[in-house]
């Protein structure tokens, strides 16, 4: 690979003996993963090769898992380049906690982070970028996530309407993306000597945003993807002189880690408890992790009244459905599932779209969401349509009719196209909804009429 000689000299300096090995690095081929979903396990395992683990990762593997697999398209896995599995691991949330990913298109840390947390609490998924909070929404949809709020806006936005509100916020800052070099060789393009103090600047304005949100006792946890020390040290570093409520804590080192380096920014020795991951080192690409404690309050005590009465104040916007909507969705409940999954006191609506919001709620009023918890469906005229993320959020068990399809009507579905279902038992009730599998997962929602499978496969996913 060409790298800038600026970027050459950079790192020769700082890396010393080990700068050679280093930049032969970026010679070898990036190295690939891919993360199980925990909920989804028993019926993946078989159908992956999981005779390589990433030491420091569970449910981690080397490997590449085709994008258009079943084990992909059903949410079984989500492939993710080792090193930055470590991230979710760090953030370790725990269930039942508020969690922000700040900065979470596409989704491999949030999918991480919330299939930790197991559906209980609250992940608020935030992307500044709409098209990628697009494609944010649709993993958090794929992973069968029902615990997750996706939204698109700027860090302070969501600073001015949620302070000291999180136990737990990650920012997975933009950055250089230095080390992401081998897997994407026109970031090198962007590359110049002051690139990294431009990236630098910006992730201040982040994290200044993030410090606001998180309450006291709350976890901080910042990474990059970038060797650069002032995206990296410098920025931590900066953080503890200027909010010094913070702490680092301690993040553990598995062979092939280093240490950050306290002598890149101002020798402040907690820097010693930051991860860097280098391509060099261990099978994964350039990574750099720090986990901070805010030991007290942020705001004064003036200003946390002053927050606390506005809160009070705001009652919860939450539109009801009307008797014959009830009713509706009440059928369609029992003509689907063996047993309501839902818990009705969640469910809210939205321009005739259903959707079970997580049990923790926040005050969303100016705030642009994309995804709210669950999807139910939608009503249409006199019926109630099914949404598509019900097959991903939902077991095999839960459904009434399941679908088992091969894989040519694997296919043919994902394509958009009908099929042909004469297996039909007298118990296969006609015109319901029911869930499509292939080796046993469920990839699809599809509606039993006159002998055929009707194709409810969402168009923006079909190929
Ligand atoms: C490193 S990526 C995040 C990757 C993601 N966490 C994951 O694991 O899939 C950084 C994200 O920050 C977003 N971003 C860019 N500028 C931003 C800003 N000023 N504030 C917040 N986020 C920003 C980018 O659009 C990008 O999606």
């Amino acid at each position: 690979m060409n790298l800038p000689e600026g970027f050459q000299e950079k790192y020769r300096t700082l890396l010393g003996s080990q700068s050679d090995a280093f930049l032969a690095s970026f010679n070898a081929e990036p190295s690939k993963g891919f993360r199980i979903n925990p909920a989804k396990q028993r019926a993946v395992l078989p159908l992956v090769d999981t005779s390589e683990p990433v030491p420091y990762v569970s449910g981690g593997y080397y490997g590449n898992v085709a994008g258009k697999s079943i084990v992909h398209t059903s949410g079984g896995v989500y492939s993710q380049e080792p090193s930055a599995m470590y991230v979710g691991q760090t953030v370790a949330p725990q269930p039942g906690e508020m969690v922000l990913d700040l900065c979470a298109a596409p989704g491999g840390k949030s999918t991480h982070i919330a299939s930790q947390m197991a559906n209980s609490g609250l992940l608020v998924a935030n992307e500044i970028n709409s098209k990628r909070a697009k494609i944010l929404s649709e993993n958090i949809e794929r992973f069968g996530l029902t615990n997750v709020v996706v939204t698109n806006n700027a860090p302070e936005q969501l600073a001015e309407k949620w302070p000291e509100t999180f136990d737990r916020i990650l920012v997975d800052a933009p950055c250089s993306g230095e080390g992401m070099f081998r897997k994407d060789h026109e970031a090198v393009q962007y590359w110049h000597p002051n690139y990294a103090a431009d990236c630098a600047a910006r992730q201040k304005t982040i994290v200044s945003q993030a410090v606001k949100m998180l309450k006291p006792g709350g976890t901080l946890i910042y990474s990059t993807c970038t060797f650069a020390p002032e995206e990296d040290e410098q920025i931590i570093a900066w953080i503890l002189k200027n909010y010094p409520e913070f702490r680092t804590l301690p993040i553990q080192k598995y062979p092939g880690m280093q240490s950050g380096q306290p002598q890149w920014a101002d020798n402040n020795p907690m820097l010693n408890d930051t991860v860097r991951l280098w391509p060099h080192l261990l099978k994964g690409e350039g990574h750099f992790i720090a986990k901070l404690i805010k030991q007290s309050a942020q705001i004064t005590t003036a200003e946390s009244a002053k927050t606390r009465k506005k809160k009070r104040r705001k009652s919860v916007r939450q539109a009801m459905l009307t008797k014959a909507e009830t009713e509706l969705l009440t059928d369609f409940i029992k003509q689907t599932f063996q047993t309501n999954p839902f818990t009705f006191t969640q469910i809210e609506i939205n321009d005739g779209h259903v959707h079970q919001r997580p049990n923790i709620q926040l005050d969303y009023e100016g705030i642009r969401i994309l995804r709210n918890g669950l999807n139910l469906g939608v009503f249409k005229k006199n019926r109630f349509e099914a949404d598509h993320a019900l097959a991903l959020a939902l077991t095999t068990s839960e459904f009434r009719q399941v679908f088992e399809v091969d894989e040519q009507q694997y296919q043919h579905y994902r394509h958009g196209e009908a099929l042909a279902w004469i297996k039909a038992t007298p118990q296969k009730q006609s015109k319901t909804f029911g869930l499509l599998t292939y080796q046993g997962l469920g990839f699809a929602i599809g509606k039993l009429v006159n002998q055929q499978l009707k194709n409810y496969y969402p168009k923006g996913l079909r190929d």
